[in-house]
């Protein structure tokens, strides 16, 4: 082989003089410039190093120098002329595409220069310069931008690249052995970067982006040695929690038979399973509801410095409840009760109705209930209110064992609350209360004088007579039930009663339970919170604390409670108000919830009951009291076939929770003494709620049952709408008698009802059968025109008879 110049060599391999001088000088071959001789020992290993085979590599290792391009120029210029037209016809495309767009002229240089190799796929016969061609092209394109920009920003290039050039290398280097038109193109590809070297930088860097999605050996989290969880967790929280993934878990559930998703919520079961076999402790975390107020009352140490304030309990006063049937004397026994017992040692005190009172017997107070009945104690009970300690039957002798009675043993029973046996009406002659003792056995009190453990106490509470004796059984039973509060604690009760006061604002009666009540103390009444005002006893006094079973009239509360409600006093008046916040809140979503049961509910009642009617009703008033008055007497309104049922009642202004309650269940609000609020009032006129406002209890009910009458079956009446003249008549077979008619007043009509008259006296009564203007049957024929009647099951028309026609027309009930 003989000596070939560098720069010779340099046009062979297709590479600059200055690229073979290098390599030559990594060879330790010296040369001094591009005239200088290569021996051939030393070009076998330079052809080694730029043979196709190793192009990529070279170029790689050259692309850095931006000599390079400048080298490569001329002699991408020199086989440019080789170039097939076609070639040359794209290539100025791709540049004068590329051109333009400045700095980023390298990233769309390669692009395009990606799009010109595809284009040229076909020129399989051109490869050797298909390599070199394409390369010219893209360093043709290139240089004029790339040289400017290459000067300035090695980086800017290399920033740009790598995309396109990646993509360009890996095509490369899959597609090279192969030599086809594709391979071809992307050596074409790689000449391109190697003329526009950037992109092969861009080799690298594709490289380098790769490797980091090579799988990196996992390292999983160490487990935790114990979790908490509150209710449940769902399978990617569980998984979170002992950092491993959710996959990983669902597998595990489903070995254990258990098909998750990853969001679905597990059970402490399931959870406890899963933790087991990561051997992982698990413990689920239980939060107290500071909202709920029944928690204070189970749990007295669940205020923590509550705890600390508590001394011993002491003994407190038993609350009674009397209970019996109606006209038995319960209202006469309460007020002959507080009567020879409350103006006691109380001088100059005024009795104040305010739900409950208190009474001193030998030192020891006994507090009643005043509101009589087994209504308002279900009513209590109903809303988990257990405020009774001891209920009085009153039974009067003379009238025995009667409905109601019955109704107060059983829901004193219910309540597991004991009973005392007030046979009242001693007085009368006519008392028999070995039939009332007889009567009860029945029911299960048997009186201890007959071998049972009901104490049966005989009086008149007419005459104040017994009385005594009835205090004295209460204490005896009440010591029995060792009944036990801590005056020092704060107070917690239940709501007795509670209204709209105009001068006050909302006013309720509480019955202090546990711990005392003090006049400034922050306090959550059922679904309302307040500081209390001022409190006033049962005998009208202004009082400044009031201890256990004492019943007090509170204000200061912001809204106005309902009678069952519990009352809690907080430590501070933040606590109160953001628990009573927070309880209302709640309160109104749950109405919500409740609506659409109420719906439900109906829905489903209908379907049960067929046809039934009813009228839902939404009773507001002053008071509870009355609210309690009205709703009886409504639910006694008896019209055949419709039922009254009340959804919802209470003490206070007409709001809009009301209005919208309303509007959901079709029901209509009655408003007693009360308004509706702004808020409700417009409410109710965009929905179309009926809201009837009353201040008198009969006229409410009068309404709502002429209301519920025209719920039902319309009623209808006879109305005569014209007069009909026979002036001849036609038999015609099949058909019968035809009436040739003339209509002398009104109307008729097809659907009309008719009566004949005959000499002013009715001789048939029945329907239409025909009714016809000439031959066409006619819907109506008013006055002054002639007609074709016949008669159904009438036949004995005669010439001068008068057809009475009318119709039914449908009624209001009244
Ligand atoms: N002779 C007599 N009459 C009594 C006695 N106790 C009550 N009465 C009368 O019985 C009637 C009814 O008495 P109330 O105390 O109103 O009876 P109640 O059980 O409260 O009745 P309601 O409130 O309707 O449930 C009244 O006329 C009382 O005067 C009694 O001990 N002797």
């Amino acid at each position: 082989m003989t000596k070939i110049r560098v720069h010779e060599y340099a046009k062979k391999v297709n590479k600059s003089s200055k690229e073979v001088i290098e390599e030559l000088g990594k060879m330790n071959v010296e040369v001094t410039n591009h005239m200088s001789t290569i021996d051939p020992g030393s070009a076998e290993k330079l052809d080694k190093k730029f043979s196709p085979a190793n192009n990529n590599k070279s170029t790689t290792k050259s692309s850095p120098r931006p000599q390079g391009q400048n080298s490569n120029r001329p002699q991408g210029q020199t086989q440019t002329g080789n170039r097939p037209q076609s070639q040359t016809g794209n290539r100025p495309q791709g540049q004068s595409n590329n051109r333009p767009q400045g700095q980023n002229g390298s990233r769309s240089q390669g692009q395009s220069q990606t799009s010109n190799n595809r284009s040229q796929s076909g020129q399989s016969a051109n490869r050797p310069q298909g390599q070199n061609s394409n390369r010219p092209q893209g360093q043709t394109g290139n240089r004029p931008q790339g040289q400017g920009n290459n000067t300035n920003r090695p980086q800017g290039q290399s920033t740009n690249r790598p995309a396109t050039a990646g993509s360009n290398t890996s095509q490369g280097g899959q597609n090279r052995p192969n030599q086809g038109p594709s391979s071809q193109n992307r050596q074409g590809g790689g000449g391109n970067r190697r003329g526009g070297r950037p992109p092969a930088r861009g080799i690298n860097q594709g490289r380098r982006r790769h490797r980091p999605a090579n799988p990196m050996p996992k390292v999983e989290k160490p487990l935790p040695e114990k979790i908490t969880f509150y209710e449940s967790l769902s399978v990617g929280e569980l998984a979170n929690k002992l950092g491993r993934e959710p996959s990983e878990i669902i597998k595990k559930l489903f070995l254990l038979g258990v098909m998750a998703t990853i969001n679905q919520e597990l059970d402490k079961d399931a959870i406890e399973l899963i933790c087991a076999e990561y051997d992982v402790e698990v413990e689920e975390e239980i939060r107290i509801d500071v909202t709920d107020l029944e928690i204070y009352f189970e749990d007295p140490d669940s205020d923590e410095d509550e705890a600390e304030s508590a001394t011993e309990a002491i003994e407190r006063p038993p609350v009674v409840t009397i209970m019996g049937h109606v006209d038995h004397g319960k209202t006469t026994l309460l007020d002959s009760i507080r009567d020879t017992k409350v103006t006691q040692g109380e001088a100059g005190g005024i009795t104040q109705h305010i739900g409950a009172y208190q009474i001193e017997s030998n030192g020891k107070k006994i507090t009643f209930l005043d509101t009589p009945g087994h209504a308002a104690f279900t009513t209590m009970r109903a809303r988990g209110a257990k405020v009774t300690d001891l209920t009085i039957l009153v039974v009067a002798a003379d009238d025995g064992v009667m409905p109601q009675t019955v109704e107060a043993i059983s829901h004193a029973k219910a309540a597991e609350v004991p009973i005392i046996v007030a046979v009242n009406k001693m007085d009368k002659p006519s008392a028999n209360p070995d039939r009332v003792m007889q009567e009860l056995t029945e029911h299960g009190l048997v009186p201890e004088a007959w071998g049972g453990d009901t104490i049966f106490v005989p009086i008149s509470a007419l005459k104040g007579e017994g009385i005594d004796q009835l205090i004295e059984m209460i204490l005896l039973v009440a010591e029995v039930g060792e009944l036990k509060a801590d005056p020092k604690v704060r107070a917690k009760g239940t709501v007795i009663e509670a209204q709209l006061d105009r001068g006050r604002g909302a006013v309720a009666t509480l019955l202090v339970q546990d711990g005392t009540l003090h006049v400034g103390d922050p306090i959550v009444v059922g679904n309302t919170y307040g500081r209390v005002r001022a409190m006033i006893n049962d005998v009208g006094r202004r009082v400044k604390e009031v201890g256990p079973s004492a019943p007090v009239e509170i204000t200061g509360l912001s809204n106005v409670p309902q009678a069952g409600d519990r009352f809690v006093v907080f430590k501070d008046e933040k606590t109160a108000r953001q628990i009573g916040e927070t309880r209302a809140g709640e309160a109104i979503q749950e109405q919500r919830t409740e609506k659409a049961r109420v719906t439900l509910d109906n829905l489903f009642e209908q379907m049960k009951e067929g046809e039934m009617k009813e009228i839902n009703l939404i009773v507001k008033a002053d008071v509870q009291g009355t609210v309690e008055a009205m709703a009886a007497s409504l639910m006694k309104i008896d019209v055949e076939g419709v039922n009254v049922k009340i959804i919802h009642t209470g003490a206070g202004a007409i709001n809009e929770s009301d209005i919208s309650l309303a509007a959901a269940s079709n029901a209509i609000v009655i408003g007693f003494n009360v308004r509706p609020d702004v808020n409700a009032k417009r409410a109710a006129d965009e929905e179309g709620v009926d809201v009837r406002l009353h201040r008198v209890i009969y006229k409410v009910v009068e309404e709502i049952e002429s209301a519920m009458k025209g719920l039902l079956d319309p009623e209808f009446e006879e109305k005569v709408i014209g007069q009909v003249e026979v002036r001849e008549t036609f038999k015609v077979s099949k058909v019968g008698t035809i009436a040739g008619s003339y209509v002398t007043d009104g109307k008729i009509s097809r659907d009309s009802g008719v009566r004949i008259y005959r000499d002013n006296i009715m001789i048939f009564e029945g329907e239409l059968d025909t009714l016809k203007r000439f031959k066409d049957d006619a819907k109506e024929v008013a006055k002054g025109y002639e007609c074709g009647i016949t008669i159904k099951n009438f036949n004995d028309i005669k010439e001068g008879d008068i057809i009475e026609a009318y119709i039914m027309q449908e009624v209001k009930r009244v």
